[in-house]
C-alpha cells in the first residue's frame, strides 16, 4: 500500500522566507483605571486634542473597568494566526507590539532580536489605507527600530532588523467573506414579520484632510469602503435572496468642531432615516477588525441607544475577528508578502495580489508621499516599509 505524503508539508516550509518572525502590530488599550489617562495621552501625543475631548473618551474606558477589551483581541487573533501556520506546518514565532500601550513593538522587536530574528514581517490591526490605519504605524516601526538600534548600539538610522508589512488588506477576499457572513448572521435575527432592515456599513471618521491625502495610495480611505461595502453587500443580497439598501456612516470623530470629519455620524443617521420612515437597521463595523472600545462604547452603547430612544429596531452585526475565513486571508497573506520579497530581492515584479472588488491590490512597498496627515505635507518624520523614508 503506497501513501501519498501531504503535499504542503515540504511546499510551505520556506514559504515564509526571507522573514523569521512575524508582528502583529496594534493600537493597544489600557488595562485598568490607572492606565487610562497615560495610555490616552499617549494616543493624542502631538495632535492637540483638547481635555475636555480626552476626558469624556476616558469616561467610555471607566465605564468598562477601564479595561479595553483590544488586548485579549489581539492576544485571540495571535493564537489564532498561530494555529493556522501551524496547520500548514509553518513554524515561526509571533509577536505582538503595540503603538500606545503594553507591549509596545520596540520591546517585542527588542526580545526577537535578541532571539535571532533579523527580517520581520508586520500585519497592522487595520484593513485601510491612511494615516491612521498605514503610515502612522510605518512611522511607528521606523522610531521603534532607532530605539532597538540604540539598545544594541546601532549608528542611528541604521536599523539592526528589518521591517517589511502586508499590505493593505481591506479587498482581500478573507476579509470580505468574513464581513459577509457577519451580516448574514446579523440578518438572520431580523423579525421576518418586520420591515427589512437597511444595512450601515460604519468606520471610524477621519478629518477630510487625512481622507484627501490617503487619496495618494491610490483610492482614498471612503473610496476603500465604499467599495468593500458594495462587495458585502452584493454577497450578502445573493445569499439572503433578497435585495438590501445600504450608507456608508462612521462614528467616534473626535477633533475641533470647526474642522470638517467625514460625515455623517452614524447617530445623525439614524435620526436622519427614522425621520425619512425607516424602522430597522443593521450596522456592520466593517471599519474595525475587532470589537474594541469604538464597537463596544460608540456603536453598542450610544448608537443602539440613539436607535432605542427613536423606536428604530438595531441589530449589531459582528467584526472578522478571529472568524476563520478572515485568519485563513492574514495567512495568506503573509504568504504572498514573503513571495513579494524574494521576487522583489530577485529583480521580479510583486506577484499578484487577491482581491475581490473594483479595486486593485493595494501596494506592499508604499509609494513615496502615501498616506500622509495631509496631502502635499512633508511632516519630517521617517517611515519604515517604503522606498524612501523620509517621503
Ligand atoms: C481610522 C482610525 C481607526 C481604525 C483603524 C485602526 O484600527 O487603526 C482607529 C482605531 C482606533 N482608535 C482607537 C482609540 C482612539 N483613537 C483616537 C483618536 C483618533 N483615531 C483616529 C482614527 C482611527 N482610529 C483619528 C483620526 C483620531 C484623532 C487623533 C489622531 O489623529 O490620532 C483616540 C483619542 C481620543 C479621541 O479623539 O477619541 C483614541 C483613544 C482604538 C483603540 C480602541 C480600544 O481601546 O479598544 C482603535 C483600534
Ligand atoms: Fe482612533
Amino acid at each position: 500500500m503506497s501513501v501519498t505524503p501531504p503535499t504542503t508539508t515540504t511546499a510551505t516550509a520556506d514559504a515564509l522566507a526571507p522573514y523569521d518572525a512575524v508582528l502583529l502590530a496594534s493600537f493597544g488599550g489600557p488595562n485598568g483605571h490607572d492606565d487610562v489617562m497615560p495610555f490616552l495621552r499617549n494616543v493624542t501625543a502631538g495632535k492637540g486634542i483638547p481635555d475636555e475631548r480626552l476626558a469624556v473618551v476616558a469616561e467610555h474606558y471607566h465605564h468598562f473597568g477601564g479595561a479595553s477589551p483590544i488586548n485579549g483581541q489581539n492576544l485571540a487573533l495571535r493564537a489564532a494566526l498561530v494555529d493556522e501556520l501551524a496547520r500548514r506546518g509553518i513554524d515561526v514565532p509571533v509577536l505582538w507590539g503595540n503603538r500606545n500601550w503594553e507591549p509596545y513593538t520596540a520591546d517585542a522587536l527588542a526580545q526577537a532580536h535578541a532571539d535571532g530574528a533579523r527580517r520581520v514581517l508586520a500585519l497592522v490591526t487595520s484593513a485601510y489605507s491612511s494615516y491612521s490605519g498605514c503610515r502612522q504605524y510605518r512611522e511607528h516601526f521606523w522610531s521603534s527600530l532607532e530605539e532597538v538600534g540604540a539598545q544594541v548600539g546601532a549608528v542611528p538610522g541604521e536599523h539592526p532588523l528589518e521591517i517589511d508589512k502586508v499590505r493593505s488588506y481591506f479587498n482581500h477576499p478573507g476579509f470580505v467573506e468574513a464581513g459577509t457572513d457577519a451580516v448574514v448572521e446579523a440578518y438572520a435575527q431580523a423579525d421576518p414579520a418586520a420591515a427589512w432592515p437597511r444595512l450601515l456599513f460604519v468606520t471610524h471618521s477621519i478629518p477630510d484632510t487625512m481622507e484627501e491625502a490617503s487619496q495618494v495610495a491610490g483610492a482614498s480611505y471612503r473610496a476603500q469602503h465604499l467599495d468593500v461595502a458594495r462587495s458585502i453587500a452584493a454577497a450578502a443580497t445573493r445569499r439572503l435572496g433578497r435585495p438590501l439598501e445600504w450608507d456608508l456612516v462612521y462614528c467616534s470623530r473626535s477633533g475641533p468642531p470647526h474642522q470638517p470629519w467625514l460625515e455623517p455620524d452614524v447617530n445623525d443617521h439614524l435620526r436622519a432615516l427614522h425621520a425619512a420612515g425607516t424602522t430597522s437597521v443593521v450596522m456592520a463595523p466593517i471599519g474595525f477588525v475587532s470589537d474594541h472600545m469604538e464597537v463596544a462604547f460608540d456603536l453598542d452603547t450610544e448608537a443602539m441607544a440613539t436607535a432605542a430612544e427613536l423606536g428604530v429596531h438595531a441589530v449589531r452585526a459582528g467584526t472578522v475577528g478571529t472568524r476563520e475565513p478572515f485568519v485563513r486571508g492574514l495567512v495568506d497573506l503573509l504568504l504572498e508578502r514573503a513571495a513579494t520579497r524574494r521576487a522583489l530581492d530577485a529583480g521580479a515584479e510583486p506577484v499578484p495580489g487577491a482581491t475581490v472588488g473594483d479595486l486593485p491590490p493595494f501596494r506592499s512597498v508604499c509609494a513615496p508621499g502615501c498616506c500622509r496627515q495631509r496631502a502635499g505635507v512633508d511632516s519630517g518624520v521617517l517611515a519604515a516599509c517604503s522606498a524612501d523614508p523620509a517621503s
